[in-house]
């Protein structure tokens, strides 16, 4: 593969392309939305660390994963492409990084980024990481602190800790016990990624369990990790450094976060009846599903079953009467993505639903806060916000609107067009371009599931 490549040229300058959901008729059919995002990202990295060949089927081929991808390559991996979510990474082996010959940059993933600065820290190279001007304003310090006692300089940083930044890794990088101050599976990943070259046991202790994926594919990959409960909602996570990764296959499931955009849709729009097939039911994600069946929402889980080490199944959706509910702040991590479309599950439900602890959303693509709730009150949508809590008034009968800003947010974009196929005046938005880093099949798949949507 090519080396660093001008992805942020790509999508952060390029010209915004508007688009407008109608009301739309029922939505019917069977679909698979792409594999998910955060598997596909760790495949690609363990894959890079791994000694021998990882071969990946159902890659997601968004432009997130995709710069993960160059990367992998640019930092000395073989990585190839044999067909359609098809890919094959020939590893580098556990001190076998090479210094990339140019910036490596991750457009608009707060993923591919942060992971990829913990799998550089623990290996003696040098690297300059960046992003698109989403990326360029997300915080980074949360990964470069524990990254730093674990013995990586940084060597440039931009103002408070963002990027551009180069890190130099470490030749002898020491093992860590760390409590992250943020429930965050990027901060989490990052130490244990720096970790595989520590001699000892690196521990990462959550207050609040977030998503697991890397804990698993270590284990996948032959390495020793262990996993204990830590109070009511947190785990402690302990690696053995200096392990060799062996490369293993991965298959990807399809993704939660993305089924949600069309499985909402089909809650909301009266006589939908939809099947999202293969979708990952990782307990750590699947907060949303958890939260619209309290709110009554028809979703049958059908063949549930084990697949590459993670529980799939398909799912059944059917057109809903919902009823507003409080969502715990202690369930956010399991849904964190997947606030902006519950928002807009909310604004048709009867009554209050209150979303509470919030604050992580101030830092993704967008602040997913403040845009969820300017597009509500650009759609007439009851709502207010309190400290990190979320509250939307739903009703029956959403007026809908636009243009909705999407502030380089794929879920927003996405989120608001699903309200548009169930308001009665439809909602435009200023642009869906960046939905191709998360789930370029979007507007066709909704399409061909009925959803009228102009671009
Ligand atoms: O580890 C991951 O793959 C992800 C973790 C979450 O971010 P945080 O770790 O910042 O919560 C999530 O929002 C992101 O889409 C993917
Ligand atoms: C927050 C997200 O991704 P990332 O942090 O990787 O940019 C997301 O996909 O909603």
């Amino acid at each position: 593969m090519s080396t660093a490549s001008p992805a942020s040229a790509a999508h952060g300058e390029g010209a915004p392309v508007p688009a407008t959901a109608l009301a739309s008729g029922p939505l019917n059919g069977r679909v698979r939305v792409p594999g998910d995002k955060s598997v596909s990202h760790r495949a690609l990295i363990f894959g890079l660390f791994a000694d021998g060949v990882t071969e990946i089927t159902g890659l997601l081929e968004g432009e997130d994963v995709l710069n993960t991808a160059k990367a992998c390559a640019a930092l000395g991996a073989r990585v190839e492409r044999l067909g359609e979510g098809h890919w094959r990474v020939a590893g580098v082996g556990p001190r076998g990084l090479s210094a990339p010959d140019a910036v490596l940059d991750f457009g608009n993933s707060g993923t591919g980024v942060r992971l990829m600065m913990g799998a550089v820290a623990g290996q003696p190279v040098r690297a300059t990481f960046d992003g698109d001007a989403s990326l360029r304003r997300r915080p980074m310090r949360r990964v470069l602190d524990p990254l730093r006692q674990m013995g990586v300089e940084v060597v440039a940083e931009a103002e408070g800790g963002r990027l551009p930044l180069t890190l130099k890794g470490s030749v002898a990088p020491t093992a860590l016990t760390y409590e992250t101050p943020v429930p965050s599976a990027q901060v989490k990943s990052a130490v244990l990624l720096a970790g595989i070259g520590a001699p000892g046991s690196t521990v990462v202790i959550e207050r609040e369990a977030t998503r697991d994926h890397t804990e698993r594919m270590l284990a996948h990959f032959g390495a020793q990790v262990s996993v204990e409960p830590h109070g009511p909602h947190g785990r402690r996570v302990t690696l053995e450094g200096g392990a060799r990764l062996k490369g293993a296959p991965v298959a990807v499931p399809a993704d939660p976060s993305s089924a949600a955009f069309p499985l909402v849709a089909a809650l909301l729009v009266p006589g939908s009846d939809v099947i999202l097939t293969d979708v990952m039911m990782n307990p750590f994600r699947t907060g949303l599903i958890t939260t619209l069946k309290e709110m009554g929402a028809d979703i049958a889980t059908l063949a549930e079953r084990s697949e590459g080490g993670e529980s799939v199944a398909d799912l059944r959706v059917r057109h809903s009467r919902l009823k507003g509910v409080e969502v715990p702040a202690h369930r956010a991590p399991s849904m964190i993505d997947e606030y902006p479309v519950l928002a807009v599950a909310a604004a048709f439900a009867e009554g209050e639903t209150v979303m509470r602890g919030l604050a992580e959303l101030r830092v993704k693509e967008s602040d997913r806060l403040a845009a969820v709730a300017d597009g509500l009150g650009v759609c007439g949508i009851p709502h207010r916000v309190k400290g990190d809590d979320l509250i939307v008034t739903g009703s029956a009968s959403v007026r809908g609107g636009g243009p909705v800003k999407t502030h380089m947010d794929h879920r927003i974009a996405m989120a608001f067009l699903v309200l548009g196929l169930a308001a009665k005046e439809g909602v435009s938005v200023d642009d869906v371009s960046f939905i191709a880093t998360s789930f370029p099949s979007f507007l066709p798949m909704m399409r061909a599931l009925g959803a009228e949507i102009l671009a």
